[in-house]
């Protein structure tokens, strides 16, 4: 699933909170390479069909409202950050919540609905460079990138980084339900027959328990520029 094969890619795949998003804006910035956040895809696909008030088990009507939701990621007036449009109404708070993260999760074992999507993602592949960030990037969409990286950490460092970014918003949550979550949309994500949540066999493992930020987009500058 190649598009363009001259154009670098860096695939970062990893679970739910490894600091994908982080580090992937942070490394395509220093870069100055394009970014692709794949999961806001599949959210936006999920938020569209809750917003439909589709059964989202339902394959052949979540498949269409793949086939026919219009996404787009538009940078929001100083630059700074990024709205997600889908069918021109802006969802970027919306798709931030866990519940939007387990839609996506559920609608993402769909097989066509992945297939709907396989096309939208290769677009993004542009010169100077790209840096994928999500599930199969290094495994399915992009399995010629010349650098790929999986990112993990414990699910207990993981479920702490995201209770400390939803309480800075103000969310009223609890850690142990937010571990479970994580750990209940790991294992749906590992666990499905279609493009699942694993390390391409050349990637290189970088485990962030307890690594800072910096340390790690160090780390993963050092994959592309060594
Ligand atoms: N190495 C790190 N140390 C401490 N906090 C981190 C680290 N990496 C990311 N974070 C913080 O963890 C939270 C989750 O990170 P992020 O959203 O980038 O993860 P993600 O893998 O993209 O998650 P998701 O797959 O659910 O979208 C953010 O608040 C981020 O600032
Ligand atoms: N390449 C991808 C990206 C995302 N998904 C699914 C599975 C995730 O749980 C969900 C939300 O992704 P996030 O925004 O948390 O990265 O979307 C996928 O299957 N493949």
């Amino acid at each position: 699933m190649s598009r363009t094969a001259a154009v670098p890619v860096l695939t970062i795949d990893g679970p739910s909170g490894s600091g994908k998003g982080t580090i992937s804006r942070r490394v395509a910035e220093h870069l100055g390479w394009r970014l692709l956040d794949s999961g806001a895809l599949y959210r936006a696909v999920g938020y569209a069909a809750g917003a439909a008030g589709l059964d989202l088990s339902d394959v052949e009507a979540v498949t269409r409202c793949a086939q026919t939701t219009k996404i787009r990621f538009q940078a929001s007036a100083d630059g700074s950050d990024t709205h997600i449009l889908v069918n021109g109404h802006d969802a970027t708070a919306e798709l931030r919540t866990e519940t939007a993260g387990a839609a996506a999760s559920a609608i993402a074992s769909i097989a066509p609905v992945r297939q709907a999507l396989v096309e939208l993602q290769l677009g993004f592949r542009k010169q100077p460079g790209l840096v994928a960030d999500g599930r199969d990037m290094g495994t399915v969409i992009f399995p010629d990138a010349p650098f790929k990286v999986f990112l993990t950490a414990s699910a207990a460092e993981r479920a702490k980084r995201r209770y400390k970014q939803l309480k800075e918003k103000g969310l009223s949550v609890t850690l142990s339900s937010l571990q479970r979550e994580i750990e209940a949309r790991d294992h749906r994500d590992a666990s499905r027959s279609v493009a699942p949540l694993k390390p391409a066999p050349e990637a290189v493992l970088v485990d962030t328990t307890g690594m800072g930020i910096d340390e790690v987009v160090a780390k993963v500058l050092a994959v592309v520029q060594p």
